[in-house]
């Protein structure tokens, strides 16, 4: 059996559970089933990627686990407890820039914390951590409209990690940048995910974005929404890789990414 596509069981410590979950929307007097029975563990301080081709109801998963969209059936726990609506616990970082045009990168970043009354974060540096995390350091007073795409994402990075979510909910969030910004924030992103040990689910349809970040890959296939493998990517466990120059060289990218591909090819001819 090809050891890429074997389900592997959770040894680490859960923090999401996604059960037999579905969900139907009702388009032009017409039931469609988006997303039907998916179920997927992601454990805690690791990333899952929820890879496969356009319309299989990846943002429609990640927007149930948000709270934002309610499911037709099936549960979402985060912790042992059932999502039932947007909370703090579930950072959210879209594709668009989210950050408030009015208030600087400091300001911005601050904003969830005052909006929480977290006083002790806001004492403790908190903000400050944060931003210089992200490479803003100099960039603390500016405007969003003062910053480049790739920096407005640090923004929203930082600004969902002061937050101190459990988990970070990721959709497409570097999809709008050129590529060798994308490359950057895929390497920052690597790097802070393991320094902070953040438990991140990211939307993603890049094939190596997803094998360059991913613990888990659940690939889902299309009309209906549903997964078709999980995979365990080993670059990321084997914690020398932390470019993408790094992982287009092991030994194992080039099967792996021809695997998905395959797949990918395949959901497009039907
Ligand atoms: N609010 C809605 N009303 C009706 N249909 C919807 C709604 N949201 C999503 N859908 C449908 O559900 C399916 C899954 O959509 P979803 O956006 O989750 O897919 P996706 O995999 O994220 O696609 P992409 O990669 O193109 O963003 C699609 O067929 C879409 O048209």
């Amino acid at each position: 059996m090809n050891a890429a596509v074997e389900a592997v069981p959770l040894t680490v410590g859960q923090a999401l559970r996604v059960s037999e979950l579905s969900k139907s929307f009702r388009d032009r007097g017409r039931e469609v089933l988006a997303v039907d029975r998916v179920s997927f563990d992601v454990a805690a301080h690791q990333v899952c990627i929820l890879l496969g081709p356009s319309g299989c109801g990846k943002s429609t998963v990640l927007r149930m686990m948000a709270g934002l969209e309610r499911p037709s059936s099936g549960e979402i726990t985060l912790a042992g407890e059932p999502v039932r609506g947007p909370h703090r616990d579930r950072g959210m970082i879209f594709q668009g820039y989210t950050s408030f045009p009015w208030l600087t990168v400091r300001e911005n970043v601050a904003y969830g914390l005052k909006i929480n009354g977290d006083t002790l974060a806001l004492r403790e540096g908190t903000v400050d951590y944060f931003i210089d995390r992200v490479g803003l350091r100099r960039f603390a007073d500016a405007y969003p409209h003062e910053l480049s795409g790739g920096m407005r994402q640090r923004v929203a990075l930082a600004r969902a990690l002061a937050n101190a979510p459990k988990v970070l909910l990721m959709d497409e969030p570097f999809g709008a940048l050129d590529a060798e910004t994308r490359w950057q924030m895929q390497e920052l992103l690597l790097d802070v995910v393991r320094k902070e040990r953040m438990t991140v689910v990211m939307v993603t349809h890049d094939v190596e974005e997803g094998l360059l970040l991913g613990d888990r890959i659940v690939f889902m296939s299309r009309h209906p929404g549903r997964v078709r493998s999980l995979l365990q990517p080993p670059f990321k466990a084997d914690g020398s890789i932390s470019t993408r120059e790094a992982l287009r060289s092991h030994p194992q990218y080039a099967q792996m990414e021809q695997q998905i591909l395959g797949m990918m090819r395949d959901e497009g001819s039907h």
